[in-house]
């Protein structure tokens, strides 16, 4: 029992086929380590700490590049002795050993650190070093960099060991970004597909979702939503005056307006049809949610945008139904929208260019609240 087990025997005391198998050991860890995670600075940590851990290394880095190659600009260390670490990152390409893999593209071996004129010190009591370029499919990523206080220990198996785990690195590197970029991908795709192409504003399908939740949240929680339709009035006839052109940069105006007069985040603004737009107002009374729809149709009026085949007024002009309930998850939302669609229609019908309410009492059923 006392004595020191196989595994644990330092390597300077293991046999050729001993210390064979340590290398075999460490290869199989990086590779096992290379799919854990998706935190590429905690694995490439668990790499050098169990390099270092295992080999007479004073140090066991990888040092990484920035996109155009130019400069190393993060370093992941592990050391068993005190250090006096190189200056700071960012530091270009063009200077130390490091440097020099990286313009050469090849593995630099230093049987002897004293005599190389490249040779930066970071420990005192380190004799060699072997540096590997860290390199997937032509692109270079940065340099994995290995100090051993023996002159001995960089042997052509241990160096072969070295390159190996080089690869690992590289391909888990090359791994992480891809992961990275295909969730930028896809979070611009899922933008993309909640937002309207013409205004930039949230899309239907953004807004069906948005209003369930409001819904039940408001529902939840006792309290009141307001709902405004804002549709443009006599769109047709400006389309068929001025052209569809002119019609759709109307329509981006009205949604800037819209966003300007939503405060916060909870107050989406949204194309809900057409020219029909739509801005959903938590916490708001019928006459709040009216003051709130009357200050947009006057934000309209004042952008004076020409309509030259308008019955209404020279200009654009809205008209705006405002529906306002306190949600009851036992209703459908859709309840609220038949109701402020019903004060847009009302709204039309008096003459366009003004803001009609409705508010929705469950017991009571909807009723005229314009007056
Ligand atoms: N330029 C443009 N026109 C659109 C767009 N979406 C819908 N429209 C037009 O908006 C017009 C809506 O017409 P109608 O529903 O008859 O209503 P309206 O002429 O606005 O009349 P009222 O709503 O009753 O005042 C149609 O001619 C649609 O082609 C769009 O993205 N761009």
């Amino acid at each position: 029992m006392g004595g020191v087990r196989e595994k644990d025997l330092p390597w300077g005391e293991r046999d050729a086929s001993g210390r064979r198998a340590v290398l075999a050991e460490i290869l199989a860890q990086v590779s096992s380590e290379a799919f854990e995670g998706e935190n590429l600075q905690a694995v490439l940590q668990r790499i050098v700490d169990c390099v270092a851990r295992r080999l007479p290394v004073a140090i066991a880095s990888i040092i990484l590049l920035d996109e155009d190659g130019g400069h190393f600009v993060q370093e992941v260390w592990a050391g068993r002795i005190g250090l006096d670490l190189p200056g700071d990152l960012p530091w270009p390409v063009t200077v130390g050993a490091a440097g020099r893999c990286v313009r050469s593209g090849r593995a630099q071996l230093i049987a002897d650190v004293q005599h190389d004129p490249d040779y930066v010190p970071g420990n005192r009591d380190v004799r060699s070093e072997y540096l590997v370029p860290i390199l997937h499919r032509g692109r270079l990523h940065g340099v994995l960099n290995l100090e051993s206080t023996r002159a001995d220990f960089f042997t052509p198996e241990v160096c072969a060991t070295f390159d190996a785990v080089a690869s690992q690195v590289a391909g888990t590197i090359h791994l992480t970004r891809v992961v990275l970029e295909l969730e930028q991908a896809n979070r611009r795709l899922q933008l993309l597909s909640m937002s309207d192409g013409l205004t930039g504003i949230a899309n239907r399908r953004c807004f069906d979702q948005r209003f369930a939740e409001t819904w039940r949240r408001q529902a939840e929680a006792g309290r009141l939503l307001a709902l405004l339709l804002v549709d443009a009035d006599c769109f047709k006839p400006l389309n068929d005056a001025c052209g569809h052109l002119y019609g759709d940069e109307c329509l981006r105006e009205l949604a800037r307006l819209c966003r300007e007069v939503a405060r916060g985040p909870d107050e989406l603004v949204a194309r809900y049809g057409g020219e029909e737009l739509a801005l959903l107002l938590p916490d708001h009374t019928a006459p709040q949610a009216r003051r709130r729809a009357e200050c947009l149709r006057r934000r309209v009026e004042a952008e004076r945008l020409a309509h030259p085949a308008s019955p209404v007024a020279p200009h654009v002009t809205v008209s705006i139904g405002v529906g306002v309930t306190r949600p009851d998850a036992s209703i459908p939302d859709q309840a609220l929208i038949a109701v402020a669609d019903r004060a847009l229609y009302a709204a039309k019908t008096r003459g366009r260019n003004r803001v009609a309410v409705r508010t929705m009492a469950h017991a009571r059923g909807p009723r005229d609240a314009d007056r």
